[in-house]
């Protein structure tokens, strides 16, 4: 991959929230901004196109202008799921993975996972203390071992990454960017 290569950026905004109340956190305000336009504001100048990953709420999230793509994988929850439908409804090549709840992903995010990617189909961050596997860079070609990862019932992203040959790659310089929001405190914390 070159690192001119077309990257299709993902905001991943289909999860639960449970530790949030299970109020939709992507919608949730963060100075001013729903927490999902951080996101975007920041993947936006990284990528070649973006679309969002979202189950509930979809109209304001279209109102965005942004193609809003849902689970086809109902009986499947979690973020391979959501990672896996994307997949399955954009022809892109490169998908660059981000969840709607971290608001201060660095600006060179994609150029750096690309520079280190060696020949891996995934790679993904980590912040030097631990790793951020929805953070990640991924091709297409993975799909084939997603789909039977899930169908065997497993559900963990970081194991699924490791197994199809993925590494992480080192952002402990920017460890604070990768503060993520998932409970009301740590929404509050950011609050300015
Ligand atoms: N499309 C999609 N995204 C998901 C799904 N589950 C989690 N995500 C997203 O993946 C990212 C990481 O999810 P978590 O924070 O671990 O899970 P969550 O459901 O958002 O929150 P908790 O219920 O509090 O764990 C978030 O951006 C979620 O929106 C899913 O089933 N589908």
């Amino acid at each position: 991959m070159a690192v001119s290569d077309a990257v299709t950026g993902v905001i991943l905004a289909g999860g639960k929230a449970s530790r949030m109340g299970g109020n939709d956190k992507g919608l949730l305000q963060l100075n001013g901004q729903p927490l999902w336009q951080h996101v975007a504001q920041k993947l936006k100048p990284q990528v070649t196109d973006m679309v969002i990953s979202a189950n509930r709420n979809l109209d304001i999230y279209r109102a965005s202008g942004l193609p809003v793509l849902t689970d086809t994988l109902r009986n499947y929850p979690g973020p391979l799921a959501g990672m896996l439908s994307v997949m399955q409804q954009h022809s892109g090549s490169w998908f660059l993975f981000c969840p709607c709840d971290t608001p201060h992903i660095p600006a060179d995010l994609a150029i750096r996972l690309q520079r280190n990617r060696q020949k891996a189909l995934a790679v993904w961050v980590h912040d030097g203390e631990r790793d951020h596997p929805t953070i990640a860079l991924i091709h297409r070609d993975i799909m084939p071992s997603l789909q039977a990862y899930l169908a065997s019932g497993e559900r963990r992203v970081m194991i699924f990454l490791r197994e199809a040959g993925g590494h992480a790659v080192d952002f402990s310089d920017v460890k604070a960017a990768f503060a993520n929001v998932n409970t009301p405190e740590e929404l509050a914390h950011w609050q300015e």
